[in-house]
């Protein structure tokens, strides 16, 4: 056996990894340290049941893939080498092993035969292989979890400190009735809180069971069911109640207070930026690590909007470094508690300032299968190194957890502790997916018009349920998603000349342009246009038609991660996307919250008709996609 380049690499791990090492076959001569040659790239990837496993969706999250703890156990005193099998006491029989055909009639033994290969066949039919999310839960665990989810009906029944609950009822919440905590709010917040969570015991007990250790926690539930709120509170709990107990911090006020008294009353404002600095500048104690700009944005607002109520000190860092930037928000005299950030940014203050994470206690990975990707992994993996010996919980959040990383968990992490809500990986009944099959007429293979044409028929539905007052027209915002970067402007343009205000957002676009497109999605706001404004715009259109209803960004997966899009209902899938997890993200900016939502996929004559109808088909049925 010859381990492939996908084996040789390591996305996850902090160091890069070559496959000069691994190989053991006569191609071995053929590695060059560092560079993967195209015979392996090609024998890796060209087929397509060898999809990378970080695009392939985790069977069961809950409670991680098949450990070492279920293989047969190794005798203790089993020795390797030439003479291990020489006095053994277990027979060398591998449990897993198909038993031998039960018939000894040869017709008998070619029935069973044809029933396998029926069997397999009906397996490779499928295009995507199905399997309900949690099947593999026992029943009385599924029970337990259904039982811990229904028991809190709001936010006040939370061991959290007044200040964060009233934040969230009177700003992060505002405006809403009936508020009740989700799921995965139920389910994480008590845990985080330091409650033992429920369900099976982890495999691995600690070596020492009074050394205080890290804990882990990974939250999984699905697009839009509040992760960000999940996490948040207990960490801002977690800083107002350890700011009394900081040893840090009191021994800093017993210094300011003899200054002072040395002093003889002097002004203090004169000097005090000469004492030495607060233990908090430049040190903050919850790190939260995003993958984009636009959702370091996304997460300091709602962080901001409880900390005026919990008087904790939140800082943003994201796009390029900027050293005026890092010194306004990091080394302000007050201090820091709080940092949310992408990893490359802060990774690299890090490496200029090695003491920035030296007093970190939480560290929450959102989006943890982007950031423990390839593109990620290795900034991902400085901070975590740099904040490990302080790290008291370490969250990792998502809502889809491809194998490769529930793998890296089970590897790294073998006591994470799985908070996995029962819908995970499934998209909600409450989205639909329609399909427009663009190889037949009217379209003939015209992508462009056929996405064109959707958007048209949304608007003008919206136009004729959705007006409220006859003066002012109801916005709809649409998200188009394509799989290529260079798609986006192509589409946008088309759409653009078509009458209807489309936006591409990809890497390239200006960071200003972005956050004002997105600010229309990202907005729970009702958007409306006076029938004037629109009759004007129509006007000045380049075409002869304006739809004056809609707002398009037409976006790759740079959108779809995160970013919270309550008010879309519509998203187009220009491309049938590559993966399931696409499919996941994309869809998932729609329905949002409890909301309903519809999707349409634009199929062409190249594309994978069969997963499409998979996908439809388990979205139908409630289940989880894999
Ligand atoms: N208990 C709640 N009741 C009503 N709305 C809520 C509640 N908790 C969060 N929300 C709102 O739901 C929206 C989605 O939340 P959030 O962005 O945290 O979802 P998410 O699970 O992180 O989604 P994604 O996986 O797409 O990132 C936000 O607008 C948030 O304010």
């Amino acid at each position: 056996m010859w381990r492939t380049a996908r084996d040789s690499v390591c996305l996850i791990c902090r160091s890069a990894a070559t496959p000069t090492t691994t190989t053991t076959t006569s191609k071995k001569s053929l590695l060059v340290p560092g560079q993967f040659p195209a015979w392996i790239l090609q024998r890796t990837f060209a087929t397509r049941r060898e999809r990378p496993s970080r695009m392939v969706l985790s069977d069961n999250v809950a409670r991680g893939p098949r450990s070492r703890d279920h293989e047969p156990t190794k005798p203790k005193n089993r020795q390797e080498g030439p003479f291990g099998a020489m006095n053994r006491r277990v027979a060398n029989v591998d449990p897993r092993r198909e038993p031998p055909p039960s018939s000894s009639s040869p017709i008998n033994r070619d029935r069973e035969r044809e029933g396998k290969a029926k069997h397999r066949d009906d397996r490779d039919f499928k295009a995507l292989r199905m399997q309900r999310t949690l099947a593999m839960i026992p029943y009385g665990q599924r029970q337990a979890v259904k039982a811990r989810i229904e028991d809190v009906d709001s936010f006040d029944k939370f061991d959290l400190v007044p200040e964060v609950k009233e934040a969230v009822i009177k700003d992060v919440l505002k405006g809403m009735t009936d508020i009740k905590p989700t799921a995965v709010q139920r389910l994480a917040i008590p845990a985080l809180l330091g409650k033992p969570l429920g369900g099976p015991r982890r495999r691995r007990e600690l070596p020492i069971a009074s050394e205080k250790r890290m804990e882990e926690f990974l939250l999984a539930a699905e697009t839009g069911s509040g992760k960000t709120l999940s996490y948040l509170l207990p960490c801002i709990h977690y800083l107002r109640v350890s700011e009394a107990n900081d040893t840090d911090v009191i021994n800093y006020n017993k210094r300011l207070e003899q200054e002072k008294e040395r002093r003889g009353g002097e002004p203090v404002s004169r000097w005090i930026e000469n004492f030495e600095p607060h233990p908090n500048v430049a040190r903050p104690r919850v790190v939260v690590l995003v993958p984009t700009a636009e959702l370091v944005e996304q997460v300091l607002a709602v962080a901001k909007s409880i900390s005026h109520i919990a008087k904790i000190k939140v800082r943003g860092l994201s796009s390029t470094y900027d050293p005026a930037k890092v010194q306004r928000s990091l080394y302000a005299p007050g201090g820091v508690d709080m940092v949310i950030a992408t990893p490359h940014l802060l990774a690299r203050i890090a490496e200029r300032d090695p003491y920035i994470l030296s007093r970190v206690s939480h560290l929450v990975v959102d989006e943890a299968d982007s950031l423990f990707d390839r593109s990620f992994s290795p900034e991902t993996g400085k901070v975590l190194d740099r904040s490990m010996p302080s790290l008291q919980q370490l969250i990792l959040c998502s809502a889809t957890i491809p194998r490769r990383l529930d793998n890296y968990l089970e590897a790294h992490f073998p006591n994470i502790n799985r908070i996995v809500t029962p819908n995970l990986h499934a998209i909600p009944r409450r989205v639909q997916l329609g399909v427009i099959d663009v190889s037949k007429d009217p379209y003939r293979n015209n992508k462009l018009l056929a996405c064109a044409d959707a958007i048209w028929s949304i608007g003008k539905d919206a136009a004729s349920h959705d007006g409220r007052d006859p003066g002012e027209i109801d916005v709809k915002r649409i998200m188009v998603f394509v799989n290529e970067r260079d798609t986006t402007q192509e589409v946008a343009d088309y759409l653009v000349s078509k009458g209807i205000d489309a936006v591409a957002l990809h890497r390239d676009t200006s960071e200003q342009r972005q956050s004002e497109a997105l600010a229309a999605f990202t907005s729970n706001e009702p958007l409306t246009i006076s029938k004037a404004d629109a009759e004007t715009k129509a006007k000045e259109a380049k075409s002869t038609r304006h739809l004056a209803n809609t707002k398009v960004i037409v976006a790759t997966d740079l959108a779809s991660r995160g970013i919270d899009t309550l008010a879309v209902r519509h998203v187009v899938l220009y491309d049938v996307p590559h993966t399931t997890i696409d499919f996941i993200h994309r869809l998932g900016r729609a329905g949002r919250m409890g909301r309903r939502g519809r999707g349409i996929v634009l199929v062409g004559k190249d594309d994978r008709r069969d997963i499409v109808s998979e996908v439809k088909e388990t979205m139908f049925m409630g289940q989880a996609l894999i």
